[in-house]
């Protein structure tokens, strides 16, 4: 939980040379990336820049008369800053570098670069590299610094799958601009599995404690109750439970679209790349701000012990929360999003609404009203409806800025908030969708009929959440909101007698929840105890601070 040193190498280092390395490059150095003879990372962020990819400091210019790239890091800002895996346990890196041929500035491309000796593990000459300290979590991934001081590379170290700059120093354009960000795009597709991942164990761990604990009454003069029969927390927890489900069915269909991009991409049809990652960067801010919310009111389930170490939820907590971050800051991430929706009303707009692609087709037809207790279908009408609202609100805005004279950049900015609201409609939009086809494919009717209370509630969950919109313009009623109130507690109290099996079907074993609370045998108190006594503070009775500092004091006659 606490991350891998080698985690990077498997999840961007080699997936960058499949992506972006020729046949031919990959021949000299897939294999030995596969066997682990040589050990990568993924290095692209910088001190100064994370975001805003275009402004990356370290140059690579191509030295016709070598034929070699020389590496460099002008200043302090320049030095690469966080990659994983960067401080002390890789000997290669794949450099982002904006690349500069015949003094033309060609903008971010990447180059395997080697660091190490390969013997020694030495840090080569020109090579500046080191770990860059604690951090909230993930403590076991030494995330590092990396400076060159016109460090030399051959030419055939640029990744060459897409573009080529040739020994004269011409260069190939790749087919498309942004095809060099497909390391992140595919980390981007796996993240709403990674993260309803951390989410359904936080929620195992709570969901089993929950039947354990008992404290207070519902009826007086019962036995004390377990807390998961109270309302407050099944809604606590269960439509998290959902969601981990959710997030699980989204992130199968972003992988399968990152496979069938890669296809493509390698036929020369890059039509696929500007929607996956319009769909990705929504989904990764959606999800990963949903599961550290989720997260979090797990460990607030747990009461007090739930702030205890021993909960391990805080460790979940740590790592989860990071995704909010990186693979695209949420906000960056969500603007990129809101982009890809005000193109498509500009399109409807021009009368071109038969272009548009599936996900956004519903923002072209309008619907008048629902009726919600026909079932599902209605729900995701609803959804499209708010998102429909929202991206058409947040637009309009941006367009009647731009045509009051702001600049383009100007009128983004004062538009944004609301751009950002309309990105997060549209995405859980595509979530609840997602869910529901997923749902209507399961063979096993009895697993079926529970995946369908789930869905059930996480749409009248998230319908609830979003009311204001629905409210709004009157699209629903207030006796309308009613009954998806009514629809929620009812699947409450339906999920409750399936929660524990929903929580153990994800298989999580007691090694790898590293939970005291979450132990699958229900032996929490007796192992809480162990757990305390085995505390280094409780390692000797009496601390050597007494004597250095309690006794002087105590004894002090001041
Ligand atoms: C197996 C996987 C494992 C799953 C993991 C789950 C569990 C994990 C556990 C442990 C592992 C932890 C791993 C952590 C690893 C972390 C790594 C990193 O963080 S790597 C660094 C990531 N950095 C970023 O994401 C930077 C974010 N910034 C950007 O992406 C860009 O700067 C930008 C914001 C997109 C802007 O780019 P740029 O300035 O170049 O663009 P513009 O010139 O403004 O043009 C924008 C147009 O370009 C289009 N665009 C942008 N990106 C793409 C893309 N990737 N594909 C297609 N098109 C793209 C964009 O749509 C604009 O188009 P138009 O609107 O102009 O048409
Ligand atoms: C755990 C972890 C692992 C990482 N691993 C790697 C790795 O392996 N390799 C690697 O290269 N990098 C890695 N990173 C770096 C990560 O990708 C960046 O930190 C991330 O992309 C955010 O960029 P930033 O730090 O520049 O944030 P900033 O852009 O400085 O964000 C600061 C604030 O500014 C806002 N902001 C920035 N730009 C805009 C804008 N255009 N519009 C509106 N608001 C904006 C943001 O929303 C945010 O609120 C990792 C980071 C973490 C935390």
């Amino acid at each position: 939980m606490e991350g891998h040193p080698l985690a990077l190498h498997d999840v961007m280092f080699i997936p960058a040379l499949v992506a972006q390395a020729s046949d031919e490059q990959n021949k000299k150095w897939l294999r030995r990336a596969q066997r682990r003879e040589i050990v990568g990372c993924y290095a692209q962020t910088e001190l100064g820049h994370g975001s805003n990819l275009r402004k990356l400091e370290t140059t690579a210019t191509y030295d016709v008369s070598t034929q070699e790239f020389v590496l460099h890091t002008p200043q302090i800002t320049s030095l690469k800053w966080w990659p994983g895996g960067l401080g002390k346990s890789s000997n290669y890196a794949v450099v982002v570098a904006n690349m500069i041929v015949k003094e033309k500035h060609l903008g971010p491309h990447s180059f395997l670069v080697q660091l190490r000796d390969e013997i020694t593990h030495q840090s080569l000459k020109g090579i500046t590299v080191g770990d860059i300290g604690p951090k909230l979590s993930f403590n076991a991934i030494d995330n590092g610094f990396l400076g060159f001081d016109n460090y030399r590379i051959p030419r055939t170290n640029l990744l060459m799958r897409h573009s080529r700059v040739e020994p004269d120093g011409t260069y190939v354009k790749p087919p498309h601009a942004k095809i060099n960000y497909s390391a992140m795009v595919r980390v981007r597709s796996h993240m709403a599995t990674g993260q309803g991942n951390f989410l359904a164990q936080a929620l195992t761990i709570a969901v089993r404690y929950s039947t354990v604990r008992r404290q207070g009454f519902i009826e007086s003069g019962e036995q004390e109750v377990k807390v998961l029969d109270y309302q407050t927390q099944q809604h606590r927890l269960f439509p998290s439970i959902a969601k981990a489900y959710a997030f699980t069915f989204a992130g199968y269909e972003t992988i399968r679209l990152y496979e069938q991009l890669l296809k493509e991409v390698d036929t020369g049809n890059v039509s696929l790349m500007a929607d996956l990652h319009a769909l990705t960067s929504g989904l990764k801010s959606v999800v990963t701000h949903q599961t550290a919310q989720g997260i979090e009111q797990a460990r607030m389930a747990c009461g007090g012990h739930g702030y205890s170490q021993a909960s391990y939820i805080s460790e979940i907590f740590g790592v989860a929360v990071g995704g909010c971050t990186y693979e695209g800051e949420n906000m960056v991430m969500l603007l990129q999003l809101a982009r890809y929706l005000v193109k498509s009303v500009e399109q409807i707009k021009a009368g071109e609404s038969g272009k548009l692609g599936p996900l956004v087709a519903y923002l072209a037809v309008k619907v008048d009203g629902v009726d919600l207790e026909k079932g599902v279908e209605e729900y995701m009408k609803a959804f499209q409806h708010v998102s429909r609202l929202q991206t058409w609100k947040a637009s309009e805005k941006f367009l009647k800025l731009l045509k009051s004279g702001e600049k383009r950049e100007v009128a983004w900015n004062k538009s944004s908030v609301e751009l950002t609201r309309a990105s997060r409609l549209h995405t859980r939009l595509y979530i609840a969708e997602t869910f529901k086809r997923s749902v209507q494919e399961v063979a096993d009717p009895r697993l079926k009929e529970v995946l369908t209370d789930l869905l059930h509630l996480h749409v009248n969950y998230e319908l609830l959440d979003m009311a204001t919109y629905a409210l709004e313009d009157g699209f629903l009623s207030s006796s309308q909101l009613d009954y998806v109130r009514d629809q929620l507690y009812f699947y409450l109290a339906k999920i409750r007698p399936n929660a524990v099996s929903l929580v153990d079907s994800w298989e999580f074993s007691d090694m790898q929840l590293r939970s005291v609370l979450g132990r699958r045998d229900g032996n929490v108190y007796e192992n809480l105890v162990a757990w305390a006594k085995a505390s280094p503070l409780n390692k000797t009775d009496v601390l050597p601070s007494v004597e250095k500092y309690l006794k002087p004091m105590m004894n002090s006659k001041l």
